[in-house]
């Protein structure tokens, strides 16, 4: 189901215009603070009634201001997942995902409550309270209850913002699924890159009330335009042997990575992120370093940022890899689209691309 999304609003000293539209899958939000984020995601929930603007999930017509239309907030069948859960302290996780389903309009199909129990690891929760479950626990029973309310729309407005790493790596995996799994179409705010590279099938970049880019993430985390100096990109590859070392071989398009040990199975495909920062070009194969992440590919494109430095992008295969080098460093080199060169990655962070596997999540290597 797509999304189609056009607003125009202004507040005092700030102005939203934005027109998007976006695949099936989770969409991500992202941008800086004070970028519009979380107008956008209101007017999409009815909270903030927007100058102008037409919001569609698949055939559903949530607003259209031209024709008078606008759903009242609790008619737009959505699924909300906060931080920190929100969720009903005196009642117990069975009767909290029970609550959700309240909202599914009568013969609406959802999902049934053992379904949205096995997607999401809670059965052993079932009867407990809030106040005796961990922030991972509290979040996966709010996405549950999302779920069970049969909404077309998920919502998800920074989930994991409140929670630390570790569970951060614990509640990622289910937000896969959902993405996988569940069949609705979720818009997800963040502004972490992790998030991005890890769970986005699209992503819309927005700055100062404006989408700078839309695309899938390793097109635009990679855009400058969108990223600033933040840029990275995203890489497809495969688990392929686990070594008595410790480590785990990846087979990417421009050859071997070498991570932590995974828990996954030979064959299993992932997504790698790695920061434009992180990674060293070189244009001959390098010898006596400790880094052990060495890919090699060629050049298709150098651009100049404002500042010392420029934006380097490799073809390894169908990917692209852009490392951000000085403008010194380029010339130093002679560096020239068409050139071969290999690139040293300092770090890399994987995340799993489908979910038939859970995977601990993060993992990477220094050099
Ligand atoms: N009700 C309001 N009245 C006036 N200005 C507002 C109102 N709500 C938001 N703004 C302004 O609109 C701009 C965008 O705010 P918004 O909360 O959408 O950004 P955001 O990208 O979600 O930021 P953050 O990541 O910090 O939550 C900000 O400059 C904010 O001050």
């Amino acid at each position: 189901m797509t999304l189609q999304v056009r607003l125009s609003h202004r507040f005092v000293g700030f102005a939203l215009d934005v027109d998007f539209q976006t695949p099936p899958g989770l969409t991500v939000l992202f941008g800086p603070s004070g970028s519009g984020k979380t107008t956008v995601v209101n007017a999409v929930a009815g909270l903030l009634r927007p100058d102008s603007g037409r919001i569609r999930v698949g055939d559903w017509l949530l607003l259209d201001s031209a024709a008078r239309h606008a759903l009242p907030p609790h008619r737009r069948r959505l699924g909300y997942v906060f931080q920190e859960g929100r969720l009903f302290p005196h009642l117990s996780v069975r009767q909290n995902l029970l609550y959700g389903r309240w909202f599914a309009p009568r013969g609406a199909s959802g999902p049934d409550l053992s379904r949205v129990v096995d997607l999401l690891g809670i059965g052993p929760l079932l009867d407990r309270r809030p106040g005796a479950l961990s922030g991972g626990e509290r979040s996966r029973v709010a996405i549950g209850r999302a779920l069970l309310a049969a909404p077309r729309l998920i919502l998800a407005d920074e989930p994991l913002a409140a929670l630390d790493e570790a569970r951060k790596a614990e509640i990622l995996p289910y937000f896969e699924r959902l993405r996988d799994e569940g069949g609705v179409p979720i818009l997800y705010v963040s502004h972490a890159t992790t998030e991005v590279a890890r769970l986005a099938t699209t992503v819309v970049a927005l700055r100062a009330g404006r989408v700078v880019a839309v695309g899938p993430p390793g097109q635009v985390l990679g855009d400058a335009g969108a990223m600033g100096s933040e840029t990275a990109s995203v890489l497809s590859a495969r688990v392929a042997v686990h070594d008595d070392d410790g480590l785990t071989r990846l087979e990417t398009a421009g050859g071997a990575v070498f991570v932590a040990r995974l828990d996954a199975l030979a064959g299993t495909r992932l997504r790698l992120r790695v920061g434009s920062r992180d990674v060293i070009l070189s244009r001959t194969r390098p010898e006596g370093i400790s880094a052990l992440n060495v890919l090699q590919g060629h050049i298709v494109d150098i651009a100049p940022e404002d500042g010392p430095n420029v934006q380097v992008s490799l073809a390894l295969g169908p990917d692209r890899l852009t490392a951000r080098i000085t403008r010194r460093s380029a010339t130093h080199m002679s560096l020239a689209p068409g050139q071969p060169c290999h690139a040293i990655l300092k770090a890399v962070a994987v995340a799993p691309e489908d979910m038939g596997l859970a995977l601990p999540s993060g993992q990477g290597t220094g050099p």
